[in-house]
């Protein structure tokens, strides 16, 4: 097989690996995104936060191909293949052709299906390549079994990455909530995304839980170039595992840049950190609200 380790994308910093142009998504009446325009750089994190309702997971599905936008451009510029205009898309494609995956809020692993059976199963389409979408793997073809040991390979080395070899042969239900977590992240890299989008990975985890994640995510973006776009509420993942971030508040971008500039930015302690109450109208009358 194909060492994993063997072909870290190329990092130039300033380099977009996915470009949002003015996106609006409309339920009805309601503007949950408005003329929303960012950019994610190849080989960092990028992490979107806001408020409850702020319009994060609509972002996350017009990407991801579950929504088609009112207006607006999503531009994926995938290293090997080209350039994706994603709003154009649909969402099997989105994955398999534009090579980007994606994690749920609420987990979506196999439950009663072990760990490594839930890493093969992400491995499905060059597995149904190979068995020549019917007879291959009955008859034994060599081209199956070369496929199918690559596939066991791949699980193995994500398994060992996500620190979940030892339970490899327990049914992915039995795992804790943050083993869970780690496994869907873990499941999502054997599909070799360019882009992997995690919605709030950390929710739920205990601090030991979240270091373990941390160290996993940091370990797809060094090791493997991955860029990573993700939506935290858990303020001390987003400050210590974040290249970039995104402030949404009411479907509207309100900040944009370096975890340390958008801390210190009074838009986003009156909107989304939250301030006393006695402060908000300093905190708005500094801000030009
Ligand atoms: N399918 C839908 N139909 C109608 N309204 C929707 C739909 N999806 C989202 N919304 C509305 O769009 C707005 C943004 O919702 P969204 O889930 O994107 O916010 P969020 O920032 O992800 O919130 P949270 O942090 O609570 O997950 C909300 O007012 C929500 O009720």
């Amino acid at each position: 097989m194909s060492d994993p380790m063997s072909d870290p994308i190329s990092n130039p910093a300033s380099d977009p690996i996915l470009t949002v142009e003015h996106l609006t998504m409309r339920f009805g009446g309601l503007v949950a995104v408005g003329d929303l325009s960012f950019e994610a750089r190849r080989g960092e994190i990028t992490a979107v936060i806001g408020p409850n309702g702020a319009g994060k997971t609509t972002v996350f599905n017009c990407i991801t191909g579950f929504y088609k936008p009112t207006e607006g451009q999503i531009t994926l510029k995938n290293p090997v293949s080209g350039d994706y205009l994603l709003e154009q898309m649909p969402d099997f494609m989105i994955s398999r052709q534009a090579k980007v995956a994606r994690t749920f809020q609420n987990i979506r692993l196999f439950a009663g299906m072990t760990v490594l059976e839930n890493m093969l199963v992400a491995q499905h389409n060059p597995l149904m390549r190979a068995s020549l979408f019917s007879i291959g793997g009955i008859l034994g073809l060599p081209g199956y079994g070369r496929a199918e040991k690559e596939a066991i390979a791949k699980a193995a080395y994500w398994l060992e990455h996500a620190g979940l070899t030892a339970r490899a042969d327990d049914p992915a239900g039995d795992l804790p909530y943050g083993a869970q977590r780690r496994l869907e992240i873990a499941r999502a890299m054997c599909t070799e995304p360019v882009l992997l989008c995690l919605d709030e990975p950390a929710a739920g985890l205990n601090p030991r839980e979240s270091l373990e994640l941390n160290k996993l995510l940091r370990f797809i973006r060094k090791e493997h170039g991955t860029s990573l776009l993700l939506i935290e509420h858990d303020m001390s993942v987003v400050m210590e595992i974040s290249d970039h971030v995104v402030v949404l508040d009411y479907g509207r971008k309100i900040s944009d840049g370096s975890p340390a500039e958008v801390r210190e930015d009074p838009k986003v302690i009156a909107a989304y950190l939250g301030v006393d109450d006695s402060e908000v109208e300093k905190v708005e009358a500094e801000v030009g609200l």
